[in-house]
């Protein structure tokens, strides 16, 4: 074993300035298929894959003849210790291969998936099928969408999945975790996480079921009671997303005072003439109004910002890091509506925190735990999604400070921040347990649908089968990207929501805070977006927040009003929360 902490340093020096180079060429590779799908791109971005996963390999085999026992710099260790996890590349090389391809063919799939109403009509998830879903109120159009795209996409997957499953946890234990989820959870180094979860879920539960009550009241009255029963399961194909996963869309059902001030800013958008570049900019205003970076210029010339209209992409929305510190891209096939204007800043939080740690080692540049990641853009968005802050950017024409306008407020940001929360602890549930074996995959459907039920009190509005692979028609599962960090994203971000309000000098309820043009907060917020992943997570949430641990209580605070006024209203509507006739499944029949 090597002790001398000088050679060690050299070591990483010489990975540092490799790895930038390796990294970025496998980036710009793996660019180049998602913004234009094709055989040959496919081929170069698996080729530059394999570089990239023999360089971890050689420098990771390396870092573990290391002891740093006595090492004085934490960084060192920090570093060593991230390195000594091979991740794929410990793979043998056929199986490496057979990996790649199947992640690359699993993306394509879902990607070029489409649903054809007759032979010369085939709709694309974004935006044809995410429209319909949005938008549609008739029974069997939503059908025939969320049927269709689990048919076209999910099912197609179902034997390419099993395969990955059995590699990426071949993997995982050959870096010494348990399985694959072992491995995914390791990355918050927090012991009791799956318990730290769980207490937290327990304590949201109440928000979402009446919430969940209070919407299938609503559904009741367009659908009537052949179609949504007040004591069971919610059909999963009504909440206005593919997925259900937030049920903005259908806020012209649930509006609570339908005279008082709307939220949804679409039609002041589109009237006021905005376009994607429009969208984007006004999120970059957002960021260096708190003393944040601005975009670089090779930004706006490199990132994909609208759907190319001449061949084939990766639709869904990213973020990238090209590590060369000066490249930093966003992919989005931009819409110009309320969603998406939440959806730039999401990204552009992802850009901001690459541009905040880009003078950080190659193996700090992440987020303090993924979580963090994600939080960024959407702590913005809250501001941003203020009448507020609306009215003083053009998109809605007068605020009114009363009780009706407060409620119509406070659901809009509900039916995506409440409504997410069972959605985004599921994903990973039903994950972990087919990594760990407790799922086999004669059970991936029915499981899938008992935890749907479990959390987010939904059923198919069809009988499902193991024909069917209903997870694998969301984007994440064949992706191969983790979802956890959306759950703690949602919860966390209230905090530092709170934490920047408070800096920025906010009186008044908390919903009512728009960071906007604070330096305060900016620094705060900047601060700890420079540590990327270089000190523990705790760390990072007691600089902004005084203190190292996740809280609902922020997220209680803001949502106050509204849990009083459904509580209420659920009452007077003779309610139950929950759904005790669990097994009610909507009739077919008209
Ligand atoms: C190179 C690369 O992959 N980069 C990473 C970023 C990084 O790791 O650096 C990245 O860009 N990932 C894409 C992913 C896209 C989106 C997503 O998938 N969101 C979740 C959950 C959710 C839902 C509502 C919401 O308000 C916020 C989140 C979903 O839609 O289910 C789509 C819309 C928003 C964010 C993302 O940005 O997280
Ligand atoms: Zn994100």
């Amino acid at each position: 074993k090597i002790t001398d902490e000088t050679q060690a340093k050299q070591f990483l020096a010489e990975y540092n300035s490799t790895a930038e180079t390796v990294w970025n060429a496998y980036t710009e590779a793996s660019w180049a298929y998602n913004t234009n799908i094709n055989e040959q791109n496919k081929q170069i971005m698996l080729e530059k894959n394999l570089e990239m996963a023999n360089h971890t390999k050689t420098y990771g085999l390396e870092s573990r003849k290391y002891d740093t026992t006595d090492f004085q710099d934490p960084s060192v260790k920090r570093i060593l210790k991230k390195l000594s996890d091979l991740e794929r590349a410990v793979l043998p090389d056929a199986e490496l291969k057979e990996y790649n391809n199947l992640l690359a063919s699993m993306e394509t799939t879902y990607s070029v998936a489409k649903v054809c109403r007759d032979e010369n009509t085939c709709l694309p998830l974004d935006p044809d099928l995410n429209k319909i879903m949005a938008e549609s109120r008739d029974y069997d159009e939503l059908l025939f969408a969320w049927q269709g795209w689990r048919n076209a996409s999910g099912r197609e997957l179902r034997q390419s999945y099993e395969r990955y499953v059995e590699l990426a946890n071949l993997a995982a234990r050959s870096n010494g975790h348990i399985d694959n989820g072992a491995f995914w959870r390791s990355l918050y180094e927090t012991p009791t996480f799956e318990k730290d979860l769980e207490a937290l879920w327990k304590n949201l539960e109440p928000l979402y079921l009446n919430l969940h009550t209070y919407v299938r009241r609503a559904l009741f009255k367009k659908y009537g009671a052949k179609r949504i029963n007040l004591k069971g399961p919610i059909p999963a194909h009504l909440l206005g997303n593919m997925w259900s996963q937030t049920w903005s869309s259908i806020m012209d059902l649930v509006m609570p005072y339908p005279d008082a001030t709307q939220i949804d800013v679409t039609q002041a958008m589109i009237a006021n003439g905005w376009n994607a570049r429009r969208m984007f900019n006004e999120s970059e205003r957002f960021f260096t109004s708190l003393g944040l970076m601005a975009m670089p210029d090779e930004f706006w010339q490199k990132s994909m910002l609208e759907k190319p209209t001449d061949r084939e992409v990766v639709c869904h929305a990213s973020a990238w890091d090209f590590y060369n510190r000066k490249d930093f891209r966003i992919k989005q096939c931009t819409v110009v509506n309320m969603d998406d204007l939440i959806t730039v800043h999401h990204e552009m939080g992802h850009v901001q925190y690459f541009l905040q740690y880009k003078e950080q080692p190659i193996s700090f540049r992440d987020g303090a735990n993924p979580g963090f990641h994600e939080a960024i853009g959407d702590v913005l968005a809250l501001s941003v999604s203020t009448p507020k802050h609306l009215h003083s950017i053009g998109l809605l024409d007068k605020v009114e400070d009363n009780q009706e306008s407060t409620i119509n407020f406070l659901m809009s940001i509900a039916l995506d921040k409440i409504a997410f929360l069972p959605f985004g602890y599921l994903m990973d549930q039903w994950r972990w347990k087919v990594f760990d074996g407790r799922i086999p995959s004669s059970e991936y459907n029915k499981e899938w649908w008992n935890l749907r039920l479990k959390y987010q009190g939904l059923c198919p509005p069809v009988t499902r089968t193991e024909e069917d692979f209903d997870p694998g028609a969301k984007f994440h599962i064949p992706a191969n990207v983790p979802y956890i960090r959306y759950f703690v994203s949602f919860v966390i971000q209230f905090q530092f929501h709170k934490a920047l309000c408070e800096a920025a000098g906010h009186t008044g309820p908390l919903h009512n805070c728009d960071i906007y043009e604070s330096k305060k907060a900016g620094k705060l917020l900047g601060d700890v977006m420079k540590l990327g992943y270089s000190k523990p997570w705790p760390e990072a949430m007691a600089m902004i927040t005084g203190q190292p641990e996740m809280s609902v209580q922020p997220l209680m605070e803001y949502f106050q009003p509204l849990i009083t006024w459904l509580e209420q209203e659920n009452k007077n509507n003779g309610d139950i929360l929950g759904w005790p006739e669990y097994s009610w499944m909507p009739s077919t029949t008209e």
